[in-house]
Protein backbone atom coordinates (compact mmCIF):
# COMPACT_ATOMS: atom_id res chain seq x y z
CA UNK A 1 0.00 0.00 0.00
CA UNK A 2 1.12 3.06 -0.68
CA UNK A 3 1.47 6.31 1.89
CA UNK A 4 -1.68 7.85 0.86
CA UNK A 5 -3.67 4.43 0.62
CA UNK A 6 -2.11 4.14 4.33
CA UNK A 7 -3.30 7.51 5.50
CA UNK A 8 -6.76 7.00 4.04
CA UNK A 9 -7.27 3.34 5.56
CA UNK A 10 -6.17 4.32 9.28
CA UNK A 11 -7.71 7.90 9.08
CA UNK A 12 -10.86 5.99 7.72
CA UNK A 13 -11.14 4.36 11.15
CA UNK A 14 -9.41 5.69 13.96
CA UNK A 15 -10.70 9.31 14.44
CA UNK A 16 -9.04 12.98 16.12
CA UNK A 17 -6.24 12.59 13.97
CA UNK A 18 -6.44 15.23 11.58
CA UNK A 19 -6.16 18.14 14.00
CA UNK A 20 -2.92 17.17 16.53
CA UNK A 21 -1.43 16.33 13.03
CA UNK A 22 -2.33 19.65 11.32
CA UNK A 23 -0.69 21.16 14.67
CA UNK A 24 2.47 19.22 14.58
CA UNK A 25 2.71 19.86 10.40
CA UNK A 26 2.67 23.79 11.32
CA UNK A 27 5.63 23.28 14.09
CA UNK A 28 7.46 21.14 11.79
CA UNK A 29 6.69 23.88 8.68
CA UNK A 30 8.33 26.30 11.84
CA UNK A 31 11.46 23.83 12.31
CA UNK A 32 11.58 23.87 8.34
CA UNK A 33 11.50 27.73 7.83
CA UNK A 34 13.93 28.53 10.79
CA UNK A 35 16.33 25.34 9.94
CA UNK A 36 16.92 27.57 6.26
CA UNK A 37 17.54 30.52 7.54
CA UNK A 38 21.01 29.70 8.76
CA UNK A 39 21.92 28.93 5.21
CA UNK A 40 21.13 32.07 4.24
CA UNK A 41 23.29 33.74 6.96
CA UNK A 42 26.10 31.32 6.58
CA UNK A 43 26.14 32.76 3.03
CA UNK A 44 26.41 36.20 3.93
CA UNK A 45 28.98 35.34 7.12
CA UNK A 46 31.30 33.98 4.39
CA UNK A 47 30.41 36.35 0.82
CA UNK A 48 30.26 39.72 2.98
CA UNK A 49 31.88 39.33 6.58
CA UNK A 50 34.30 37.02 5.70
CA UNK A 51 35.57 37.65 1.71
CA UNK A 52 34.27 41.14 2.02
CA UNK A 53 35.93 41.44 5.40
CA UNK A 54 33.36 43.58 6.77
CA UNK A 55 34.02 42.23 10.50
CA UNK A 56 31.50 44.90 11.94
CA UNK A 57 28.89 42.58 10.48
CA UNK A 58 29.87 39.92 12.17
CA UNK A 59 27.41 40.59 15.39
CA UNK A 60 24.01 40.95 13.60
CA UNK A 61 25.16 37.81 11.86
CA UNK A 62 25.85 35.91 15.33
CA UNK A 63 22.36 37.72 17.04
CA UNK A 64 20.81 36.06 13.63
CA UNK A 65 22.03 32.79 14.52
CA UNK A 66 20.98 32.85 18.16
CA UNK A 67 17.81 33.90 17.56
CA UNK A 68 17.25 31.28 15.02
CA UNK A 69 18.68 28.41 17.39
CA UNK A 70 16.38 29.76 20.25
CA UNK A 71 13.02 29.85 17.46
CA UNK A 72 14.29 26.21 16.38
CA UNK A 73 14.94 24.46 19.60
CA UNK A 74 11.38 25.65 20.39
CA UNK A 75 9.72 24.28 17.46
CA UNK A 76 11.85 20.87 17.76
CA UNK A 77 10.68 20.74 21.54
CA UNK A 78 7.06 21.71 20.74
CA UNK A 79 6.74 19.45 17.63
CA UNK A 80 8.73 16.46 20.02
CA UNK A 81 5.59 16.51 22.86
CA UNK A 82 3.12 16.74 19.64
CA UNK A 83 4.59 14.03 18.37
CA UNK A 84 5.21 11.85 21.79
CA UNK A 85 1.37 12.45 22.49
CA UNK A 86 0.04 11.83 18.96
CA UNK A 87 1.79 8.19 18.98
CA UNK A 88 0.77 7.28 22.64
CA UNK A 89 -2.89 8.36 21.46
CA UNK A 90 -2.90 6.81 18.52
CA UNK A 91 -1.45 3.42 19.33
CA UNK A 92 -3.72 3.29 21.86
CA UNK A 93 -6.51 4.05 19.88
CA UNK A 94 -5.75 1.17 17.73
CA UNK A 95 -5.39 -0.91 20.53
CA UNK A 96 -8.79 -0.47 21.40
CA UNK A 97 -10.31 -0.36 17.71
CA UNK A 98 -8.40 -3.47 17.14
CA UNK A 99 -9.64 -5.47 20.39
CA UNK A 100 -13.08 -4.23 19.74
CA UNK A 101 -13.25 -5.55 16.14
CA UNK A 102 -11.94 -8.96 17.56
CA UNK A 103 -14.35 -9.53 20.31
CA UNK A 104 -16.90 -8.25 17.39
CA UNK A 105 -15.72 -10.92 15.06
CA UNK A 106 -17.94 -14.44 14.00
CA UNK A 107 -16.59 -16.95 16.07
CA UNK A 108 -15.65 -19.06 12.80
CA UNK A 109 -13.73 -16.02 11.27
CA UNK A 110 -11.74 -15.38 14.75
CA UNK A 111 -10.78 -18.59 14.42
CA UNK A 112 -9.07 -18.43 11.26
CA UNK A 113 -6.70 -16.46 13.68
CA UNK A 114 -3.91 -17.91 15.73
CA UNK A 115 -3.15 -16.47 19.02
CA UNK A 116 0.19 -15.25 18.05
CA UNK A 117 -1.35 -13.56 15.33
CA UNK A 118 -3.80 -11.61 16.93
CA UNK A 119 -1.33 -11.14 19.66
CA UNK A 120 1.43 -9.78 17.05
CA UNK A 121 -1.36 -7.74 15.65
CA UNK A 122 -2.22 -6.23 19.01
CA UNK A 123 1.01 -5.44 20.21
CA UNK A 124 3.72 -5.19 17.84
CA UNK A 125 1.92 -3.99 14.37
CA UNK A 126 -0.52 -1.31 16.43
CA UNK A 127 2.74 0.12 17.33
CA UNK A 128 4.06 0.85 14.21
CA UNK A 129 0.60 1.79 13.16
CA UNK A 130 0.62 4.26 15.61
CA UNK A 131 4.06 5.81 14.18
CA UNK A 132 2.57 6.04 11.33
CA UNK A 133 1.55 9.49 10.75
CA UNK A 134 4.78 10.86 12.21
CA UNK A 135 7.30 8.92 10.63
CA UNK A 136 6.18 8.11 7.49
CA UNK A 137 3.90 11.44 6.94
CA UNK A 138 5.46 14.36 8.68
CA UNK A 139 9.09 13.61 8.78
CA UNK A 140 9.09 11.77 5.00
CA UNK A 141 7.00 15.26 3.82
CA UNK A 142 9.33 17.13 6.37
CA UNK A 143 12.48 15.63 4.44
CA UNK A 144 11.01 15.92 0.82
CA UNK A 145 10.40 19.60 0.85
CA UNK A 146 13.33 20.28 3.05
CA UNK A 147 15.18 18.49 -0.09
CA UNK A 148 13.00 20.06 -3.06
CA UNK A 149 13.58 23.80 -1.47
CA UNK A 150 17.87 23.12 -1.12
CA UNK A 151 17.40 21.53 -5.09
CA UNK A 152 15.66 25.06 -5.58
CA UNK A 153 18.22 27.06 -4.04
CA UNK A 154 21.43 24.98 -5.73
CA UNK A 155 19.05 25.54 -9.31
CA UNK A 156 19.67 29.22 -8.81
CA UNK A 157 23.52 28.93 -8.20
CA UNK A 158 24.44 27.49 -11.53
CA UNK A 159 21.59 24.95 -12.97
CA UNK A 160 23.65 23.07 -15.34
CA UNK A 161 26.01 21.82 -13.17
CA UNK A 162 23.54 20.95 -10.41
CA UNK A 163 21.08 19.05 -13.11
CA UNK A 164 24.64 16.94 -13.70
CA UNK A 165 24.65 16.01 -10.07
CA UNK A 166 21.29 15.05 -9.71
CA UNK A 167 21.55 12.19 -11.95
CA UNK A 168 22.33 10.22 -8.81
CA UNK A 169 19.21 10.82 -6.92
CA UNK A 170 16.91 8.57 -9.46
CA UNK A 171 19.18 5.94 -9.11
CA UNK A 172 19.88 6.34 -5.23
CA UNK A 173 15.76 6.34 -4.75
CA UNK A 174 15.22 2.92 -6.92
CA UNK A 175 18.30 1.39 -5.42
CA UNK A 176 16.69 1.55 -2.07
CA UNK A 177 13.08 0.77 -3.19
CA UNK A 178 14.60 -2.53 -4.92
CA UNK A 179 16.27 -3.17 -1.68
CA UNK A 180 12.93 -1.99 0.07
CA UNK A 181 10.69 -4.32 -2.07
CA UNK A 182 13.24 -7.50 -1.24
CA UNK A 183 12.99 -6.17 2.42
CA UNK A 184 9.53 -6.31 2.41
CA UNK A 185 8.79 -9.58 0.89
CA UNK A 186 10.95 -11.49 3.46
CA UNK A 187 9.70 -9.34 6.00
CA UNK A 188 6.14 -10.81 5.35
CA UNK A 189 7.59 -14.17 5.60
CA UNK A 190 9.36 -13.78 9.15
CA UNK A 191 5.76 -12.06 10.28
CA UNK A 192 4.58 -15.54 9.58
CA UNK A 193 7.04 -17.25 11.03
CA UNK A 194 7.00 -15.34 14.07
CA UNK A 195 3.16 -15.43 14.79
CA UNK A 196 3.68 -19.17 14.48
CA UNK A 197 6.87 -18.87 17.16
CA UNK A 198 4.19 -16.53 19.15
CA UNK A 199 1.51 -19.16 19.05
CA UNK A 200 3.53 -22.07 20.23
CA UNK A 201 5.38 -20.12 23.41
CA UNK A 202 1.60 -19.15 24.36
CA UNK A 203 -0.07 -23.04 23.90
CA UNK A 204 3.50 -23.95 26.01
CA UNK A 205 2.68 -20.85 28.91
CA UNK A 206 -0.94 -22.13 28.81
CA UNK A 207 -0.14 -25.46 29.28
CA UNK A 208 3.33 -25.70 31.14
CA UNK A 209 1.14 -27.95 33.59
CA UNK A 210 0.63 -31.07 31.50
CA UNK A 211 3.85 -30.25 29.69
CA UNK A 212 5.43 -31.18 33.01
CA UNK A 213 3.20 -34.14 33.79
CA UNK A 214 3.39 -35.79 30.34
CA UNK A 215 7.32 -35.30 30.29
CA UNK A 216 7.32 -32.89 27.12
CA UNK A 217 9.90 -30.85 27.85
CA UNK A 218 12.84 -32.37 25.39
CA UNK A 219 10.02 -32.21 22.80
CA UNK A 220 8.90 -28.34 23.62
CA UNK A 221 12.81 -27.16 23.39
CA UNK A 222 13.10 -29.59 20.02
CA UNK A 223 10.22 -27.35 19.22
CA UNK A 224 11.40 -24.20 20.45
CA UNK A 225 14.90 -25.01 18.28
CA UNK A 226 12.90 -25.71 15.48
CA UNK A 227 11.19 -22.14 15.06
CA UNK A 228 14.58 -20.57 15.58
CA UNK A 229 16.14 -22.28 12.54
CA UNK A 230 13.36 -21.48 10.27
CA UNK A 231 12.81 -17.75 11.69
CA UNK A 232 16.88 -17.18 11.17
CA UNK A 233 18.09 -17.63 7.43
CA UNK A 234 14.68 -14.96 7.05
CA UNK A 235 15.40 -12.74 9.39
CA UNK A 236 19.43 -12.88 8.61
CA UNK A 237 18.09 -12.07 4.87
CA UNK A 238 15.29 -9.12 5.91
CA UNK A 239 18.23 -7.73 8.13
CA UNK A 240 20.66 -7.74 5.17
CA UNK A 241 18.28 -6.10 3.00
CA UNK A 242 17.39 -3.52 5.31
CA UNK A 243 21.49 -2.84 6.11
CA UNK A 244 22.06 -3.05 2.30
CA UNK A 245 19.83 -0.37 1.62
CA UNK A 246 21.15 1.71 4.89
CA UNK A 247 24.84 1.21 3.80
CA UNK A 248 23.70 1.91 0.28
CA UNK A 249 22.68 5.65 0.94
CA UNK A 250 25.47 5.82 3.60
CA UNK A 251 27.50 5.22 0.92
CA UNK A 252 25.85 7.79 -1.64
CA UNK A 253 26.42 10.34 0.88
CA UNK A 254 30.11 10.18 2.08
CA UNK A 255 31.50 9.44 -0.93
CA UNK A 256 29.45 9.74 -4.23
CA UNK A 257 28.37 13.00 -2.77
CA UNK A 258 31.81 13.75 -1.89
CA UNK A 259 33.22 13.05 -5.28
CA UNK A 260 30.59 15.46 -6.90
CA UNK A 261 31.65 18.39 -4.66
CA UNK A 262 35.33 17.88 -5.79
CA UNK A 263 33.81 17.65 -9.41
CA UNK A 264 31.28 20.58 -8.79
CA UNK A 265 34.41 22.71 -7.00
CA UNK A 266 36.69 21.64 -10.14
CA UNK A 267 33.89 22.82 -12.13
CA UNK A 268 33.35 26.29 -10.58
CA UNK A 269 37.61 26.85 -10.64
CA UNK A 270 37.14 26.00 -14.41
CA UNK A 271 34.13 28.29 -14.85
CA UNK A 272 36.04 31.56 -13.36
CA UNK A 273 34.08 31.32 -10.21
CA UNK A 274 36.75 32.88 -8.64
CA UNK A 275 35.25 33.93 -4.82
CA UNK A 276 35.61 31.17 -2.67
CA UNK A 277 32.87 32.36 -0.48
CA UNK A 278 30.72 31.17 -3.46
CA UNK A 279 32.06 27.77 -3.53
CA UNK A 280 31.82 27.09 0.25
CA UNK A 281 28.22 28.02 0.60
CA UNK A 282 27.19 25.57 -2.80
CA UNK A 283 29.29 22.94 -1.15
CA UNK A 284 27.40 23.24 1.88
CA UNK A 285 23.66 23.78 0.47
CA UNK A 286 24.73 20.51 -1.33
CA UNK A 287 26.06 18.61 1.52
CA UNK A 288 23.14 19.16 3.34
CA UNK A 289 20.56 18.52 -0.12
CA UNK A 290 22.16 14.80 -0.39
CA UNK A 291 21.61 14.40 3.57
CA UNK A 292 17.94 14.98 2.92
CA UNK A 293 18.26 13.00 0.35
CA UNK A 294 19.90 9.98 2.56
CA UNK A 295 16.71 10.65 4.94
CA UNK A 296 14.01 9.99 2.28
CA UNK A 297 16.17 6.98 0.76
CA UNK A 298 16.14 5.61 4.71
CA UNK A 299 12.22 6.63 5.15
CA UNK A 300 11.24 4.66 2.06
CA UNK A 301 13.54 1.73 3.24
CA UNK A 302 12.09 1.76 6.24
CA UNK A 303 8.26 2.30 5.11
CA UNK A 304 8.50 -0.89 3.16
CA UNK A 305 9.80 -2.79 6.02
CA UNK A 306 7.25 -1.17 8.44
CA UNK A 307 4.41 -1.45 5.80
CA UNK A 308 3.99 -5.52 6.57
CA UNK A 309 2.73 -4.42 9.99
CA UNK A 310 0.63 -1.83 9.14
CA UNK A 311 -1.20 -3.51 6.63
CA UNK A 312 -1.47 -6.22 9.22
CA UNK A 313 -3.44 -3.33 11.66
CA UNK A 314 -5.36 -2.33 7.91
CA UNK A 315 -6.37 -5.67 7.35
CA UNK A 316 -8.45 -6.49 10.74
CA UNK A 317 -9.89 -2.78 10.54
CA UNK A 318 -11.19 -3.87 7.14
CA UNK A 319 -13.12 -6.68 8.16
CA UNK A 320 -16.60 -6.46 8.31
CA UNK A 321 -18.29 -5.99 11.72
CA UNK A 322 -21.76 -6.38 13.04
CA UNK A 323 -23.92 -3.76 11.35
CA UNK A 324 -27.49 -5.33 12.10
CA UNK A 325 -29.20 -3.16 14.40
CA UNK A 326 -29.69 -3.25 18.43
CA UNK A 327 -33.21 -4.39 20.15
CA UNK A 328 -34.46 -5.20 23.01
CA UNK A 329 -35.98 -8.69 22.89
CA UNK A 330 -39.11 -8.76 24.71
CA UNK A 331 -40.60 -12.12 24.49
CA UNK A 332 -38.52 -15.47 26.55
CA UNK A 333 -39.88 -18.18 24.43
CA UNK A 334 -37.61 -20.30 21.92
CA UNK A 335 -38.55 -21.64 18.62
CA UNK A 336 -35.66 -23.15 16.24
CA UNK A 337 -36.86 -23.84 12.58
CA UNK A 338 -35.03 -25.86 10.25
CA UNK A 339 -31.53 -25.29 11.68
CA UNK A 340 -29.00 -26.37 9.51
CA UNK A 341 -25.16 -25.75 9.90
CA UNK A 342 -21.89 -27.05 8.42
CA UNK A 343 -18.51 -25.82 10.03
CA UNK A 344 -15.94 -24.28 7.17
CA UNK A 345 -14.09 -26.93 5.78
CA UNK A 346 -16.16 -29.93 6.87
CA UNK A 347 -18.02 -31.84 4.49
CA UNK A 348 -20.57 -32.97 6.25
CA UNK A 349 -23.35 -30.98 8.27
CA UNK A 350 -22.62 -30.16 12.49
CA UNK A 351 -26.70 -30.34 12.84
CA UNK A 352 -29.71 -30.37 9.84
CA UNK A 353 -33.33 -29.86 10.00
CA UNK A 354 -33.38 -28.60 13.77
CA UNK A 355 -36.95 -27.90 14.59
CA UNK A 356 -37.82 -27.50 18.65
CA UNK A 357 -39.35 -25.10 21.13
CA UNK A 358 -39.27 -24.36 24.53
CA UNK A 359 -41.80 -22.16 26.34
CA UNK A 360 -41.26 -19.49 29.12
CA UNK A 361 -40.04 -21.01 32.39
CA UNK A 362 -39.56 -24.40 30.63
CA UNK A 363 -35.98 -26.33 30.94
CA UNK A 364 -35.19 -28.29 28.05
CA UNK A 365 -32.54 -31.13 28.31
CA UNK A 366 -29.94 -31.96 25.16
CA UNK A 367 -28.87 -35.27 25.19
CA UNK A 368 -25.88 -37.18 23.06
CA UNK A 369 -23.43 -38.95 21.91
CA UNK A 370 -20.27 -37.06 21.80
CA UNK A 371 -19.67 -35.41 18.36
CA UNK A 372 -23.72 -35.26 18.32
CA UNK A 373 -23.74 -31.62 17.67
CA UNK A 374 -25.50 -29.88 21.01
CA UNK A 375 -22.50 -27.53 21.55
CA UNK A 376 -22.38 -26.79 18.43
CA UNK A 377 -26.74 -25.73 18.77
CA UNK A 378 -25.89 -23.96 21.92
CA UNK A 379 -23.37 -21.97 20.10
CA UNK A 380 -25.95 -21.29 17.29
CA UNK A 381 -28.47 -20.18 20.31
CA UNK A 382 -26.14 -17.89 21.62
CA UNK A 383 -25.31 -16.09 18.23
CA UNK A 384 -21.70 -16.71 18.34
CA UNK A 385 -22.30 -18.59 15.01
CA UNK A 386 -24.58 -18.07 12.31
CA UNK A 387 -26.71 -20.96 10.48
CA UNK A 388 -26.52 -21.61 6.88
CA UNK A 389 -30.23 -22.20 6.69
CA UNK A 390 -33.16 -21.71 9.36
CA UNK A 391 -33.61 -19.40 11.75
CA UNK A 392 -33.86 -19.30 15.88
CA UNK A 393 -36.50 -16.90 17.32
CA UNK A 394 -36.63 -15.64 20.93
CA UNK A 395 -39.57 -13.87 21.64
CA UNK A 396 -40.28 -13.99 18.09
CA UNK A 397 -37.12 -12.16 16.58
CA UNK A 398 -35.02 -13.85 14.61
CA UNK A 399 -31.72 -13.28 16.66
CA UNK A 400 -30.00 -13.41 13.30
CA UNK A 401 -31.50 -10.23 12.34
CA UNK A 402 -30.55 -7.97 15.24
CA UNK A 403 -26.70 -7.20 17.17
CA UNK A 404 -24.96 -9.60 19.33
CA UNK A 405 -25.60 -7.30 22.11
CA UNK A 406 -29.25 -7.90 21.61
CA UNK A 407 -28.91 -11.58 21.90
CA UNK A 408 -26.50 -11.62 24.83
CA UNK A 409 -28.60 -8.99 26.83
CA UNK A 410 -31.15 -12.47 26.73
CA UNK A 411 -29.27 -15.57 27.02
CA UNK A 412 -26.25 -16.23 28.51
CA UNK A 413 -24.45 -19.52 28.69
CA UNK A 414 -21.94 -21.51 31.32
CA UNK A 415 -19.77 -23.67 29.56
CA UNK A 416 -17.72 -26.79 30.92
CA UNK A 417 -13.97 -24.79 30.81
CA UNK A 418 -15.03 -21.17 32.13
CA UNK A 419 -13.25 -18.35 30.91
CA UNK A 420 -12.01 -16.48 34.05
CA UNK A 421 -8.79 -13.73 34.01
CA UNK A 422 -5.87 -14.05 36.55
CA UNK A 423 -7.65 -11.37 38.60
CA UNK A 424 -9.51 -11.12 41.47
CA UNK A 425 -12.48 -13.47 42.59
CA UNK A 426 -14.53 -9.96 42.73
CA UNK A 427 -13.11 -8.68 39.55
CA UNK A 428 -14.15 -11.91 37.73
CA UNK A 429 -17.12 -11.51 39.00
CA UNK A 430 -17.95 -8.17 38.11
CA UNK A 431 -17.60 -8.59 34.69
CA UNK A 432 -20.69 -9.96 34.23
CA UNK A 433 -21.96 -6.61 36.10
CA UNK A 434 -20.13 -3.89 36.52
CA UNK A 435 -20.94 -1.83 39.63
CA UNK A 436 -22.87 -5.17 41.27
CA UNK A 437 -22.69 -4.43 45.21
CA UNK A 438 -21.01 -6.80 47.31
CA UNK A 439 -24.37 -7.76 48.88
CA UNK A 440 -25.01 -8.93 45.08
CA UNK A 441 -21.77 -10.50 44.56
CA UNK A 442 -22.05 -12.85 48.18
CA UNK A 443 -25.82 -13.42 47.61
CA UNK A 444 -24.79 -15.34 43.81
CA UNK A 445 -21.78 -16.51 45.12
CA UNK A 446 -24.06 -18.34 48.23
CA UNK A 447 -26.93 -19.75 45.10
CA UNK A 448 -23.51 -21.22 43.04
CA UNK A 449 -22.74 -22.74 46.36
CA UNK A 450 -19.19 -21.32 46.36
CA UNK A 451 -19.20 -18.50 49.26
CA UNK A 452 -18.97 -20.92 51.89
CA UNK A 453 -15.11 -21.72 49.81
CA UNK A 454 -14.72 -18.12 49.35
CA UNK A 455 -15.06 -17.84 53.11
CA UNK A 456 -12.01 -19.47 53.85
CA UNK A 457 -9.67 -17.60 51.60
CA UNK A 458 -7.69 -15.46 53.04
CA UNK A 459 -8.45 -12.16 51.52
CA UNK A 460 -11.84 -13.07 50.45
CA UNK A 461 -13.60 -12.29 47.50
CA UNK A 462 -9.81 -10.05 46.42
CA UNK A 463 -8.25 -13.11 46.18
CA UNK A 464 -6.21 -13.41 42.75
CA UNK A 465 -7.48 -16.89 41.26
CA UNK A 466 -4.40 -17.63 38.84
CA UNK A 467 -3.52 -17.54 35.21
CA UNK A 468 -7.45 -19.54 34.01
CA UNK A 469 -8.44 -19.63 37.37
CA UNK A 470 -5.67 -22.37 38.00
CA UNK A 471 -5.86 -21.72 41.73
CA UNK A 472 -9.43 -22.99 41.86
CA UNK A 473 -10.63 -26.77 41.62
CA UNK A 474 -12.62 -27.76 38.71
CA UNK A 475 -15.65 -27.23 40.27
CA UNK A 476 -14.57 -24.17 41.94
CA UNK A 477 -13.99 -22.95 38.53
CA UNK A 478 -17.90 -23.80 36.95
CA UNK A 479 -19.43 -22.58 40.84
CA UNK A 480 -17.56 -19.31 39.89
CA UNK A 481 -18.79 -18.73 35.85
CA UNK A 482 -22.73 -20.17 37.83
CA UNK A 483 -22.74 -17.31 40.06
CA UNK A 484 -21.44 -15.08 36.95
CA UNK A 485 -24.42 -16.32 35.17
CA UNK A 486 -26.73 -15.80 38.47
CA UNK A 487 -25.64 -11.97 38.77
CA UNK A 488 -26.16 -11.58 34.88
CA UNK A 489 -29.72 -12.60 35.49
CA UNK A 490 -30.86 -13.71 32.09
CA UNK A 491 -34.16 -14.35 30.90
CA UNK A 492 -32.74 -17.88 28.55
CA UNK A 493 -29.09 -19.39 30.29
CA UNK A 494 -27.57 -22.29 28.73
CA UNK A 495 -25.89 -24.65 30.75
CA UNK A 496 -22.91 -26.21 28.63
CA UNK A 497 -21.60 -29.48 30.68
CA UNK A 498 -21.51 -26.68 32.67
CA UNK A 499 -21.62 -28.59 35.90
CA UNK A 500 -19.77 -31.49 34.78
CA UNK A 501 -17.18 -31.38 37.30
CA UNK A 502 -19.65 -31.03 40.15
CA UNK A 503 -20.49 -33.36 42.44
CA UNK A 504 -24.20 -34.89 42.34
CA UNK A 505 -24.57 -32.72 45.67
CA UNK A 506 -23.33 -29.52 44.58
CA UNK A 507 -25.14 -29.90 41.05
CA UNK A 508 -28.46 -30.93 42.71
CA UNK A 509 -28.67 -27.97 45.19
CA UNK A 510 -27.21 -25.82 42.47
CA UNK A 511 -30.29 -26.77 39.66
CA UNK A 512 -33.03 -26.64 43.17
CA UNK A 513 -31.31 -23.17 43.34
CA UNK A 514 -31.76 -22.40 39.30
CA UNK A 515 -35.71 -23.64 39.79
CA UNK A 516 -36.20 -21.72 42.20
CA UNK A 517 -34.99 -18.61 40.95
CA UNK A 518 -36.13 -19.00 37.24
CA UNK A 519 -39.69 -19.39 37.23
CA UNK A 520 -39.54 -16.99 34.56
CA UNK A 521 -36.73 -18.12 32.85
CA UNK A 522 -36.19 -20.81 30.34
CA UNK A 523 -33.24 -23.16 30.85
CA UNK A 524 -31.59 -25.52 28.07
CA UNK A 525 -29.19 -27.98 29.88
CA UNK A 526 -26.68 -29.96 27.82
CA UNK A 527 -26.45 -32.93 30.08
CA UNK A 528 -24.63 -35.63 31.49
CA UNK A 529 -26.15 -36.65 34.80
CA UNK A 530 -29.28 -38.52 34.81
CA UNK A 531 -31.02 -36.33 37.90
CA UNK A 532 -30.50 -33.02 35.46
CA UNK A 533 -32.59 -35.04 32.85
CA UNK A 534 -35.10 -36.25 34.93
CA UNK A 535 -36.22 -33.17 35.96
CA UNK A 536 -36.00 -31.24 32.72
CA UNK A 537 -39.29 -30.43 31.39
CA UNK A 538 -38.47 -31.84 27.64
CA UNK A 539 -35.90 -34.53 26.20
CA UNK A 540 -34.21 -33.68 23.05
CA UNK A 541 -32.05 -36.44 21.71
CA UNK A 542 -29.05 -35.34 19.35
CA UNK A 543 -27.68 -37.74 16.78
CA UNK A 544 -25.35 -37.16 13.79
CA UNK A 545 -26.98 -33.81 13.64
CA UNK A 546 -30.28 -34.68 13.94
CA UNK A 547 -33.03 -34.63 16.25
CA UNK A 548 -33.50 -38.30 17.05
CA UNK A 549 -36.41 -37.79 19.60
CA UNK A 550 -37.89 -35.07 21.43
CA UNK A 551 -40.25 -36.00 24.56
CA UNK A 552 -40.41 -35.88 28.68
CA UNK A 553 -38.16 -38.36 30.26
CA UNK A 554 -41.35 -40.57 31.26
CA UNK A 555 -42.12 -40.34 27.68
CA UNK A 556 -38.88 -41.54 26.12
CA UNK A 557 -37.22 -44.31 28.49
CA UNK A 558 -37.77 -47.31 27.54
CA UNK A 559 -40.14 -46.34 24.35
CA UNK A 560 -37.26 -44.69 21.92
CA UNK A 561 -34.29 -46.52 20.88
CA UNK A 562 -32.09 -44.12 20.36
CA UNK A 563 -32.42 -42.26 24.05
CA UNK A 564 -32.16 -45.84 25.63
CA UNK A 565 -29.13 -46.59 24.42
CA UNK A 566 -27.75 -43.69 25.09
CA UNK A 567 -28.97 -44.35 28.63
CA UNK A 568 -27.96 -47.20 29.17
CA UNK A 569 -24.28 -46.18 28.07
CA UNK A 570 -23.86 -43.09 29.66
CA UNK A 571 -26.42 -42.08 32.11
CA UNK A 572 -26.77 -45.14 34.30
CA UNK A 573 -23.82 -44.34 36.10
CA UNK A 574 -25.49 -40.84 36.81
N1 LIG B 1 -14.70 -25.43 15.30
C1 LIG B 1 -15.01 -26.54 14.61
N2 LIG B 1 -14.56 -26.69 13.35
C2 LIG B 1 -14.87 -27.77 12.62
N3 LIG B 1 -15.65 -28.77 13.06
C3 LIG B 1 -16.14 -28.68 14.31
C4 LIG B 1 -15.84 -27.57 15.15
N4 LIG B 1 -16.46 -27.76 16.33
C5 LIG B 1 -17.12 -28.92 16.25
N5 LIG B 1 -16.93 -29.48 15.04
C6 LIG B 1 -17.51 -30.73 14.54
O1 LIG B 1 -18.93 -30.61 14.62
C7 LIG B 1 -19.51 -31.80 15.09
C8 LIG B 1 -20.36 -31.51 16.34
O2 LIG B 1 -19.48 -31.06 17.36
P1 LIG B 1 -20.02 -30.59 18.78
O3 LIG B 1 -18.89 -30.01 19.54
O4 LIG B 1 -21.22 -29.74 18.59
O5 LIG B 1 -20.47 -31.99 19.43
P2 LIG B 1 -20.93 -32.31 20.92
O6 LIG B 1 -22.17 -33.10 20.79
O7 LIG B 1 -20.99 -31.07 21.73
O8 LIG B 1 -19.73 -33.23 21.39
P3 LIG B 1 -19.15 -33.48 22.89
O9 LIG B 1 -20.23 -34.15 23.68
O10 LIG B 1 -18.00 -34.37 22.64
O11 LIG B 1 -18.76 -32.14 23.41
C9 LIG B 1 -18.36 -32.76 15.37
O12 LIG B 1 -18.26 -33.65 14.28
C10 LIG B 1 -17.14 -31.88 15.44
O13 LIG B 1 -16.00 -32.53 14.93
Amino acid sequence: MTRIETFKALTRDIDGIHKPLLALGLFKLWSLIFGLIPLFLYSFLVNHVLVDQKLHELWPVIAGFLAVFLLTTIGIAAAKRFSNQLILKFDLRIKNKLLKKYISLDSEVYSNYSIGDVKSRIENDSAVAGKFFTTHVLDFIYAVVYAIALAVILLCYDWRIVLLSFIFVPVSLVTVNFLGGKAKRTGEELWKLQIQYESFLHANFQNWKDIKTNNLEDAQLAELNGHYKKIRPIWFLNQLYMHLGITYSFFTKNFITQLFIYFIGGAFVIKGYSEVGVLLVFINFYGQFFGFIENISNAMMNYKSDSVNIEKVIGILNVETDKRPYKKIAGTGLTVDNLRFTYEGNDSFALDGISFSVSKGEHLAIVGQSGSGKSTLAKLLTGQIKPQAGAIQIGGVDIHTVSGESVSGKVSIVVQEPVLFNMTIRENLLLAKAGATDAELIGCCRRARIYDFIETLQDHLDTIIGEKGVKLSGGQRQRLSIARAFLQDRDIIIFDESTSALDNENESDIITELKSLSSGKTMISIAHRLSTIVDCDKVMVLKDGRVAAFDTHDNLRNRNEPYDLLFQSQYMTG
